[in-house]
């Protein structure tokens, strides 16, 4: 059975489990010295269409948290989202990463940023009291599964440049933005303002894994001592960077991504027209969000599918992956039918 619990439920795409066992071979320097970190890092400066520094972790929350920690100091704040991961599903390791930055969130429709709610922020207060921002972090594709322009990404990171502020994308689900988009991931990345990106492989793939990639290079001077003293520094880093050939070298990471994304929409093709039931967001990237009625809700529970109503403000979401059958959405469809009568 296939949930739609999350994205993260899936298993190894096979492009990514071919290149992890191509790079199981023999020995191999250790700590990023060996020769599939460094190919996966240019291919990325390729991709970006920019030279880059590259660094790769374990995990999503270590991404977020060493590279917010690594653009500001303890006594400043980072503005994101008041739905944002870093500050609602991260148990508090930004803050604890920086040594106590303040995250401060800011309201914004469908999951986003708005420049009239950041210049708030912003402006709101310059006495010593208050946690001067210094970091803007927006998420590519958002929490609720909407998309940011390249325009809106632009605004926003005009706006906060001019006011001294680094700009750091929270990317677990880049490769649904990319394949949403249809645009080269520089023109809505550093072309667009962003210094620094977390590009998520977990969910696109990968065994495990996610790239820090800096597009400002001053920013990642000290960044590989940040990860070692956390904990971040895989000794057989090859593993942790060689899947990523498999996924950028014939452009799996995208096909599978635009697969997620299309399973999403056939999804919410189908709960069009289903009683009671209403989409809370646009889908344009490979999440649904729904109002569901509390006996569909316990219904699909007790038929065995798991889904969190955690996420976002309010109802359920259903996450689609890089594996997800068409057969396991049509299932669900039925099932809320059954349950809707
Ligand atoms: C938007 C977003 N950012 C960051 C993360 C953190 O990833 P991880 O669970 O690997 O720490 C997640 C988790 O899936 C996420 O959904
Ligand atoms: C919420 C959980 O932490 C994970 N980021 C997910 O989106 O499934």
């Amino acid at each position: 059975m296939q949930h739609f619990a999350s994205d993260n439920y899936a298993g190894i795409c096979p492009e990514a489990l071919a290149a992890l066992q191509a790079a199981n071979a023999g020995h191999a320097p250790a700590y990023g010295e060996d020769e599939w970190t460094q190919r996966v890092s240019d291919r990325l400066r390729a991709l970006f269409e920019t030279d880059c520094d590259v660094y790769f972790v374990f995990n999503g929350t270590a991404a977020n948290s060493l590279a917010l920690a690594s653009l500001c100091q303890s006594y400043q704040s980072v503005i994101c989202h008041e739905i944002a991961h870093v500050d609602t599903d991260e148990c508090g390791a930004p803050e604890f990463f920086s040594n106590g930055a303040k995250l401060l969130p800011a309201r914004g429709a469908n999951g986003k940023l708005t420049v009239d709610a950041v210049t708030e922020l912003i402006t709101r207060r310059n006495d010593i009291h208050y946690p001067r921002p210094r970091v803007l972090t927006l998420t590519q594709a958002t929490e609720v599964g909407t998309v940011y322009r390249p325009d809106e990404i632009a605004a926003l990171a005009e706006l906060a440049h001019r006011y001294g502020l680094h700009v750091h994308m929270d990317g677990a689900r880049f490769a649904n933005a990319t394949a949403s988009l249809g645009l080269a991931p520089a023109e809505f990345t550093w072309r667009a303002g962003v210094d620094v990106l977390c590009f998520g492989g977990t969910k696109m793939g990968l065994p495990v894994g996610e790239a820090v990639v800096f597009f400002d290079r001053k920013l990642s001077e000290d960044f590989a001592w940040r990860c070692k003293q956390a904990g971040q520094l895989a000794s057989k880093m090859r593993f942790l960077s060689a899947p990523w050939l498999g996924m950028l070298e014939d452009g799996a990471w995208l096909r599978h991504a635009a697969h997620a994304n299309a399973m999403a929409q056939r999804l919410a093709a189908g709960l069009h027209g289903i009683s009671g039931i209403r989409l809370l967001f646009e889908v344009q990237a490979n999440g649904v969000f729904c109002s569901l009625p509390e006996p569909v809700m316990s219904g699909l529970r007790e038929r065995g599918w798991r889904f969190y109503t955690f996420i976002g403000t309010d109802g359920a979401r259903f996450m689609c992956g890089w594996d997800t059958l068409p057969e396991s959405v049509d299932a669900l469809l039925a099932d809320i039918r059954t349950l809707a009568r």
